[in-house]
């Protein structure tokens, strides 16, 4: 380094865990204070989700989803201040959270010709990120990125999920959502290719009884010990 203090080293962080238990919130906040790169996986599933329903895709069928899966071209903004998610050039942001896409996102993800093209996209973005990335999912710390500088999976008990969950949503019953949370879990959980899954390297942190600000310090101290080769 030829004058001033050396420039933090390009870090990969991988965050997954169930529905609810804060991985949007942390990662979001997480890169943004440490000047990294910021993709939500789950809403490139929600992506490809929303123009299968678009374009009256099967989704009984897993053969007619994987058929279609190269069609749509998906391209997310990494910036963790304004994330951006565009299908074919149209910004999908508000329509990918609508309650008919959460109810169908697990049968199109669960086919492996969508998971192989949205993981190619997962795997560019990454190598991309100059000052380096958090990604969050599902299956980030077993498969997407397995040799990822730092792995977390967030935890918390059903019961707080469903009400951080229901709050987010208006007039929403907090046990239809909680019951809602356990299915798509168990989907997500129990599908052949890639399941949603903790490494066996992560570091668990569970969020029930902390403060979204407690989880954010907490990943930010575990990525700068990781930065100092801790
Ligand atoms: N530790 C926490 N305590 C209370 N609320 C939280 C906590 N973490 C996240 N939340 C809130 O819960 C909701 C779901 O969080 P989100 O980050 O979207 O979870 P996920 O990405 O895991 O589904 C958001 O409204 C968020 O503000
Ligand atoms: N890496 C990932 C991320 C999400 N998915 C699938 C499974 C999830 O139920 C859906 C939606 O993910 P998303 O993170 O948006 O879901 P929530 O914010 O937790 O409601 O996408 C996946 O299969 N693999």
């Amino acid at each position: 380094m030829e004058n001033g203090a050396p420039t933090a080293k390009s870090v990969i962080v991988a965050i997954d865990g169930p529905s609810g238990t804060g991985k949007s919130s942390t990662s979001k906040a997480v890169a943004a204070q440490l000047g990294l790169s910021y993709l939500d996986t789950g809403a490139q599933y929600r992506a490809i989700t929303w123009w299968m329903v678009s374009n009256g895709i099967d989704l009984e069928d897993p053969t007619a989803i994987a058929a279609v899966a190269g069609k749509p071209e998906i391209i997310s903004g990494t910036d963790p201040s304004a994330p951006t998610i565009t299908v074919d050039g149209v910004d999908v942001a508000a329509p990918i959270r609508t309650q008919d896409v959460t109810s169908k996102v697990s049968a199109v993800s669960a086919v492996p010709e969508v998971r192989s093209r949205i993981t190619e996209l997962q795997r560019s973005l990454a190598a991309g990120a100059e000052q380096g990335i958090v990604v969050e999912g599902r299956d980030i710390g077993t498969t997407v990125l397995p040799d990822a500088d730092l792995k977390i999976f967030l935890t918390a008990s059903p019961e707080a999920r469903a009400a951080r969950r229901s709050g987010e949503l208006k007039n929403a019953d907090v046990h239809a959502t909680r019951e809602a949370l356990i299915k798509r879990d168990a989907a997500d959980s129990s599908r052949k290719t890639s399941p949603l899954a903790k490494a066996g390297d992560a570091v668990e942190v569970d969020t029930t009884e902390l403060t979204l600000a407690q989880v954010i310090e907490c990943v930010v101290t575990l990525v700068e010990e990781k930065r100092a080769g801790k």
